[in-house]
């Protein structure tokens, strides 16, 4: 449970008061999440989800984060909406953090995601990569490969208490990376670049019966890699329980994202390395949260082997056949 910030009844309804939803009948901690405190609050006009923004977010993005959020859902994009008090004004602040109210969405994420489940997400990533285009803010990746040497220099001393030999794996693997990154610099071999989620998790996609109902969690999107985007999710939608790679999974997520943006040849090459990357930046800030734990905070840190062990499978990928692709297009 992600709650690091108790909300006492006298700020709520302080809060509510700048707002036109009607009163609380009820606010409740939510039993998901790692980054920021959430509670459904229920209010005279229906369910919302109220945030109160900390540790990694920083106050400076909160206008990035909840403009992209109303981009979208202008452009009919099923995402949370950010909605504004009286005053106009989206950001507040509630028992000392930052913090915003946004629409709730219905639908359950997948527990054991689904090649079915593969595709949406798939679908969904392309759409939203496209409707961002038009987005005019922008927010550099702050985990990305500079981002990720911080958190190893941070947590590498005890890298060893969780694994032998993971300090040095981590510093191996970083130094790799650092030599067969794709070009930052916007040369001509540079790969299509926008707006990216960085964290479309299953438990930040939600379905009904009939399919995809939503896409939540906005908090770690920035410019980037388009590609670098899928990476992520065949590291979070396409591995089995018992660590194996599905690339039925693994083609139904690449092909539909295809359907809406047609991937280049340099990003189905490249999707090895972004896939490392990608393994890599999660299995540091898992570390780093194994090995920094908020006394006293209701929150279930997740388990940082679980990425070494994907981090390995894609050391051993040739092409973008590994991930259940025949040949590039
Ligand atoms: N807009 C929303 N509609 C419905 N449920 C939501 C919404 N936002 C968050 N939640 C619930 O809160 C949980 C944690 O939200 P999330 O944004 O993933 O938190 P964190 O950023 O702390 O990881 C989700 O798994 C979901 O249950
Ligand atoms: N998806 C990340 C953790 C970020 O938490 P989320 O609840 O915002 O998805 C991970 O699995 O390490």
């Amino acid at each position: 449970m992600a709650v690091y910030t108790e909300v006492d009844d006298e700020s709520l309804a302080t809060l509510l008061a700048e707002y036109e939803i009607g009163s609380v009948l009820s606010c409740k901690g939510i039993a998901e999440g790692v980054e920021n405190s959430n509670y459904l609050l229920v209010t005279e006009s229906g369910p919302h989800i109220l945030t109160l923004y900390e540790k990694r977010v920083k106050a400076e993005d909160l206008p990035f984060f909840l403009g992209l959020m109303d981009h979208l859902a202008a452009r009919g994009f099923s995402c949370p909406t950010p909605i504004a008090g009286r005053d106009g004004r989206i950001l507040r602040h509630v028992a000392g953090r930052p913090a915003a109210i946004v629409s709730f969405l219905s639908g359950v994420w997948p527990r054991r995601p689904t090649a079915r489940h593969c595709a949406g997400v798939g679908g969904v990533m392309a759409q939203m990569h496209r409707l961002a285009a038009d987005f005019t803010m922008r927010r550099a990746n702050d985990l990305s490969i500079a981002g990720w040497a911080n958190i190893a220099r941070a947590c590498i001393g005890g890298a060893d208490a969780v694994e032998t030999g993971l300090g040095a794996e981590i510093a191996a693997e970083l130094e790799v990376l650092e030599a067969v990154w794709p070009d930052r610099s916007g040369g001509a071999d540079a790969l299509p670049r926008g707006i990216i989620h960085a964290d479309m998790f299953p438990d930040n996609v939600f379905f009904l019966e009939d399919g995809l109902s939503g896409v939540i969690d906005f908090y770690f999107a920035c410019n980037d890699m388009l590609a670098y985007d899928l990476a992520v999710a065949l590291n979070a939608w396409c591995f089995e329980r018992d660590g194996a790679f599905n690339v039925t999974k693994g083609r139904a997520l690449l092909e539909s994202y295809g359907r809406v943006r047609p991937l280049t040849s340099a990003e189905l090459e490249m999707l090895p390395v972004l896939a490392r990357g990608a393994a890599l930046r999660f299995l540091l800030t898992r570390l780093y949260d194994w090995l920094n734990q908020v006394p006293g905070a209701l929150v279930k840190p997740k388990d940082p082997l679980e990425y070494l062990r994907k981090l390995r499978f894609h050391r051993q990928v040739g092409g973008v056949a590994g991930y259940g692709l025949e040949a590039a297009a």
